[in-house]
């Protein structure tokens, strides 16, 4: 039995963790569960699961659910609440998937105890990628990534070598808005962002999905997962999401994996890795398909992918910044307190106004995090 933690249980890509696992029930014990503000479901979680240990966001949260938990299960909040589910209940697997970097820590937590990372969370490899892979290798701890296109690319090197490969190419479906143009986007609504036309995901990453910043997040997160310069990794247009990403090698052949798009592929894929299973997915008849499409990149239609290859090839706290200013922009416009278009200016803004600091140890990213929350927050 592999007993598992779930950071964000109740989010889209936890409420998915829990439909696998629930499917495979030997192969799998529930110990921890970390939810933010969904009691509702979390206490349904705690009595289907039965784990040793909930957290919720706040202690007004806990004291609300203390007495509806089935018998044994104890319950916890906030950082410290996060830090318990991924590194004191024995989890041999965390499935990192806050949304965030407020996930940065739980997942360093869920490091030093030696447990294997199924990681969700872009935002915390963008963050601190530099802290987060040490720590892991020093710790002989594997990241199995669960975002498509890094399961995806995962796959395709699977037994090959780093120096074989050319450029990895991360396909993304161009979001919400992919048929329009930048001038028709200046009064679109939160409604309309969030119809994302391929995948049913959270509220943040499908708005960053429109925005591209989503894209420049996984450039990240790629550059960190396999060790790749920037000017190896690309990004196409693919409209259907069936091609999840691509890897290019010397010789000039190209590994691709393909799948009808659901998340519960990648998320057992890191559960049971190197195993596979058979999937609650439904098959790929590429017949059915007919056709797949493939457009090139428009940096200038899509200016957080510019500004994130520019942040990633900086280093240093640059990616910080752009990961928080964007996240604060992100709220703002759910919110409705600012327009779609003004994620890409608060987060240009942020970042001209940085002066990027070489090498931070993780006290400086923290400081650097909140200082871009408190920029993005004041601007416009
Ligand atoms: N959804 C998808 O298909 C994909 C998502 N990802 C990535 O996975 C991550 C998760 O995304 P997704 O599942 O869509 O996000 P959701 O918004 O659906 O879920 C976020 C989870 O984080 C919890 N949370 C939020 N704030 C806190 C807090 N302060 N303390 C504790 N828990 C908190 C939420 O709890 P609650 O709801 O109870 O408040 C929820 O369980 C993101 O990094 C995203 O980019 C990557 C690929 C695909
Ligand atoms: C499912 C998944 O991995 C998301 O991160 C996805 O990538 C969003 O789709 P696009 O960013 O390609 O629109
Ligand atoms: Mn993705």
């Amino acid at each position: 039995m592999k007993k598992v933690s779930v950071l964000g249980s109740t989010g889209s890509i936890g409420t998915q963790t829990l439909d696998v696992i629930s499917r495979d029930p030997d192969s799998y014990e529930v110990v921890g569960l970390a939810a933010g503000s969904n009691i509702e479901l979390l206490l349904e979680q705690a009595r289907a699961f039965k784990p040793k240990l909930v957290s919720i966001a706040t202690k007004e949260l806990a004291e609300r659910i203390r007495g509806e938990l089935p018998p044994g299960v104890r319950v916890v909040y906030g950082e410290d609440g996060l830090n318990e589910v991924a590194a004191g209940v024995g989890a041999d697997y965390v499935a990192c998937a806050l949304v965030g970097s407020l996930g940065l820590t739980s997942t360093l937590a869920a490091i030093e105890a030696g447990a294997t990372i199924g990681l969700a969370n872009k935002e915390t490899l963008v963050t601190a990628g530099h802290i987060v892979m040490k720590r892991a290798a020093d710790k002989g701890v594997a990241i199995v990534p669960v975002d498509s296109e890094h399961s995806a690319l995962f796959q395709c090197l699977n037994g090959e070598r780093l120096r074989d490969v050319k450029r990895l190419v991360l396909t993304a479906s161009g979001g919400s808005f992919r048929d329009r143009s930048r001038d028709e986007l200046g009064g679109v609504t939160v409604a309309d962002a969030l119809r994302h036309p391929n995948w049913s995901m959270g509220a943040k990453v499908t708005i960053d999905s429109a925005t591209m910043a989503n894209k420049g997040l996984e450039v990240i997160e790629a550059h960190w997962l396999f060790d790749m310069p920037y000017d190896r990794i690309d990004v196409l247009i693919h409209p259907e999401s069936i091609v999840h990403s691509m890897v290019e090698f010397e010789d000039t052949s190209v590994m691709a994996q393909l799948g009808n798009p659901d998340m519960r592929v990648p998320i057992q894929y890191a559960l049971t890795y190197p195993e596979r299973r058979s999937s609650p997915a439904s098959a790929l008849d590429l017949l059915a398909k007919g056709t797949l499409h493939f457009r090139p990149m428009d940096f200038s239609r899509y200016p957080c992918l510019r500004l994130a290859y520019e942040a990633g090839k900086a280093g240093g706290t640059a990616p910080t910044v752009f990961n928080a200013a964007n996240e604060i922009a992100v709220s703002r416009f759910l919110k409705g307190e600012t327009a779609f278009l003004a994620i890409d200016e608060i987060v240009e803004s942020v970042l001209a106004s940085h002066s990027v600091l070489a090498s931070p140890d993780l006290e400086t990213i923290l400081a650097t995090d909140a200082w871009a929350r408190s920029e993005a927050s004041r601007i416009g």
